[in-house]
C-alpha cells in the first residue's frame, strides 16, 4: 500500500516533462525519470501527464507490467481504493471461464475431492511464485532452469507428482501433503494443468517433460534392480534429468522404422549402439536417454547414460531453447545388457505402453493452455476500445468467445471422463481399452487448438503476432499449438489408430 496520499488537483499540476506524474486505478506514478526509457516512448507519456490515465494504460499493456515497475508508485489518490484485482500468488483468476468447472462457484463436480482442491492451491501458488518467474527468465533467454530451480521442484515433492501414481510415490513425502495411496490421476491432472499455466509451451516442457516421458520405461521394465534404483533416486530428488529418445530424422509417428541399431558384443555382455535421435524434448541437458533401438529382430529400449560416444546438439524449434530440443548422434556407444529396459525386440511393448500416459499427459496440458488464451481474449475483449466501445460490444467477435469456449468446455470434460477411467482401469486395461479413445481425445483437442489459436489471433489483431506486451501469450501459443498435433503421435496417426482400433473389435454378428 503507497504510503503518501495526494488529491487529483495536486497531481494535476506535474504535468510536464520535469515533474510528469500520472495516475492508474487511483495510484500516483511518478513518470519523470521514466519517461525517457519508456518503450511507447515519451511523447505518449507527455500527452497525459498530471491526469487519470488508467484506461489508456490497460490499452496498451498486460497488468504485470505494473507489478513490474511498481518502485514508481509514490502515493495513492487520498479517500480512493484501487478498482483492478490483482490476483494474488495461488488465488484463482475470477474472469468468468477462466477456471474449469469443478473451480467455479457454485458448479458441483463428481471427481474431484478435498485434497483434490488443496492440492489445486497450493500448486497454484508454488506456480505463481517459483515456476513462472523462472518461466519468465528461460523462456526469452533459451536457458535451461537451474539447479537451484530443480532442487525447490523436488524438494517440495511436487516432481515425482508429475509422473503419475504408482509405487515410485510410496515411501515419499509428497507436495500439499498429499497421501501416496490416495493419489489418483485426477491428482496428476491437477498438477499436469496448473503447470501449463506458465508462459508457454516450452517452459512447461522444460520443466520436467523428458522425465514424465523417459522415467516411466525405467519404473516398469527394468530388471536391473540396482541400476533402477540409482536412476529413480537420481532423477526423483531432481539430481539428474533423463529424455525419452525415440523418433529419428527417419522415423517418427512410424516407430516401427527406426534406424539406430544395438548389436550384442560376441561375449554377449554390451551392446553396440549406432545411430540418431531427433526432437528429443530435454535432451540438450539430460545425463540419461530412454533410446528405441533396432535389435535386429525388432525393436527394443535400452537406458543409455550421458558418455563417451554419445552427442547431443540443441535444434532451433518454433518454441524456446529452454525445452532442450536436442538432435543426438550414439557413436559406437558401449551399453551393459543390464540395461535392457522389457525384452529384446519387444521394446514396442514398452513403447506403446508409455504412449497412452504421454498423450493424455499432453491433452491436459493443452486443454488448460487454450483455456488461458480465451481468459486472454475475454480480458482483452472488455478492456480494448474500438470504435468507441469495448470489443466485446461487437457481434462478431462474441460468436468467435462463444465457439474457443464451446471447444474448450467439451476438451476438459472428455479429459476429466478419460480421466475418471484410468482411475478405473489397470494399465494393463488402459492400454487395450484406452489406446484408442485417447487417441480421439488428443486428435479433438490439437483440432480445437488450431481453432483457437486461430480466433485468438484475429480477436489481438497486430499484437497477437508480437512477442512483447498484450498478446504475448496468443504469440506464444500461435508459435507452439502444433508441437501438441504432432509429438506423441500425429493427429492422424491417432485418429487412425482410434479408428482402427475400433473396427478391430466389430462384432461378426453385425455383418
Ligand atoms: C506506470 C506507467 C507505465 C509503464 C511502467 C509503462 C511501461 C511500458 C512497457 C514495459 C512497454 C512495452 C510493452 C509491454 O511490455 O507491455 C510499454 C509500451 C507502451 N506504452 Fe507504456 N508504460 C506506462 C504508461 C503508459 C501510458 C500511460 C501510456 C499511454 C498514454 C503508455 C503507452 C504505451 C505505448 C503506446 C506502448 C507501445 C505499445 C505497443 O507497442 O503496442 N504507457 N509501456
Amino acid at each position: 500500500m503507497a504510503a503518501k496520499t495526494f488529491t487529483r488537483d495536486e497531481v494535476a499540476k506535474n504535468n510536464n516533462e520535469d515533474s510528469l506524474w500520472i495516475i492508474i486505478d487511483s495510484k500516483v506514478y511518478d513518470l519523470t525519470d521514466f519517461a525517457a526509457a519508456h518503450p511507447g516512448g515519451e511523447h505518449v507519456l507527455k500527452q497525459v501527464a498530471g491526469k487519470d490515465a488508467t484506461r489508456d494504460f490497460y490499452q496498451m499493456h498486460r497488468h504485470e507490467v505494473l507489478t513490474k515497475y511498481a518502485d514508481l508508485v509514490i502515493g495513492a489518490i487520498e479517500g480512493e481504493k484501487p478498482k483492478i484485482i490483482t490476483r494474488q500468488p495461488g488465488e484463482l483468476d475470477v474472469t468468468p471461464y477462466a477456471e474449469p468447472a469443478w473451480l467455479r462457484k457454485p458448479f458441483k463436480n463428481p471427481y474431484y475431492n478435498d485434497s483434490h482442491f488443496k492440492l489445486q492451491k497450493e500448486v497454484r501458488k508454488f506456480v505463481d511464485e517459483v515456476v513462472k518467474p523462472e518461466a519468465l527468465r528461460i523462456e526469452d533467454s533459451g536457458e535451461h532452469p537451474t539447479q537451484e530451480f530443480w532442487d525447490k521442484l523436488y524438494q517440495s515433492g511436487l516432481g515425482p507428482m508429475r509422473l503419475g501414481p504408482g509405487k515410485h510415490l510410496y515411501g515419499r513425502k509428497l507436495f500439499a501433503d498429499i497421501k501416496p495411496e490416495e493419489f489418483n490421476y485426477f491428482h496428476e491432472l491437477v498438477v499436469a494443468q496448473e503447470f501449463s499455466l506458465t508462459r508457454g509451451r516450452a517452459c512447461d516442457d522444460a520443466f520436467g517433460g523428458g522425465t514424465i516421458i523417459g522415467l516411466p520405461p525405467v519404473l516398469n521394465f527394468c530388471k536391473n534392480e540396482a541400476l533402477k534404483k540409482q536412476v529413480i533416486e537420481e532423477v526423483l530428488t531432481g539430481k539428474t534429468r533423463i529424455a525419452l529418445a525415440i523418433t529419428e530424422a527417419f522415423a517418427g509417428s512410424d516407430v516401427a522404422g527406426l534406424r539406430t541399431t544395438a548389436v550384442k558384443t560376441p561375449d554377449g555382455k554390451h551392446y553396440i549402439v549406432n545411430g540418431t535421435k531427433k526432437w528429443i524434448t530435454n535432451g540438450t541437458f539430460s545425463n540419461w536417454f530412454t533410446v528405441g533401438v533396432n535389435t535386429g529382430k525388432g525393436l527394443s529400449v535400452l537406458l543409455i547414460p550421458r558418455g563417451e560416444g554419445v552427442e547431443t546438439t540443441q535444434i532451433k524449434t518454433s518454441y524456446s531453447s529452454a525445452a532442450g530440443t536436442a538432435y543426438i548422434t550414439f557413436d559406437n556407444v558401449k551399453v551393459p545388457v543390464e540395461n535392457l529396459l522389457g525384452q529384446e525386440n519387444k521394446g514396442i511393448h514398452v513403447i506403446l505402453s508409455n504412449f497412452n500416459h504421454e498423450r493424455w499427459v499432453m491433452c491436459a496440458g493443452i486443454t488448460r493452455a487454450q483455456r488461458n488464451v480465451i481468459t486472454e481474449c475475454m480480458k482483452w475483449c472488455n478492456q480494448r476500445l474500438v470504435f468507441g466501445k469495448p470489443l466485446i460490444s461487437q457481434p462478431v467477435i462474441r460468436q468467435k468467445i462463444a465457439r474457443m469456449l464451446s471447444l474448450n468446455e467439451a476438451c476438459q470434460n472428455w479429459l476429466e471422463h478419460i480421466t475418471y477411467q484410468m482411475c478405473h482401469m489397470s494399465y494393463q486395461q488402459q492400454a487395450i481399452h484406452l489406446a484408442g479413445p485417447i487417441g480421439l481425445l488428443k486428435n479433438f483437442i490439437t483440432r480445437a487448438s488450431t481453432e483457437i489459436a486461430d480466433q485468438s489471433v484475429q480477436i489481438f489483431g497486430g499484437r497477437g503476432i508480437t512477442k512483447t506486451g498484450m498478446g504475448s501469450l496468443i504469440e506464444s501459443f500461435n508459435r507452439c499449438y502444433k508441437f501438441d498435433s504432432i509429438l506423441g503421435g500425429s493427429e492422424e496417426i491417432l485418429a487412425d489408430l482410434a479408428v482402427r482400433q475400433a473396427f478391430k473389435n466389430f462384432p461378426k454378428a453385425m455383418l
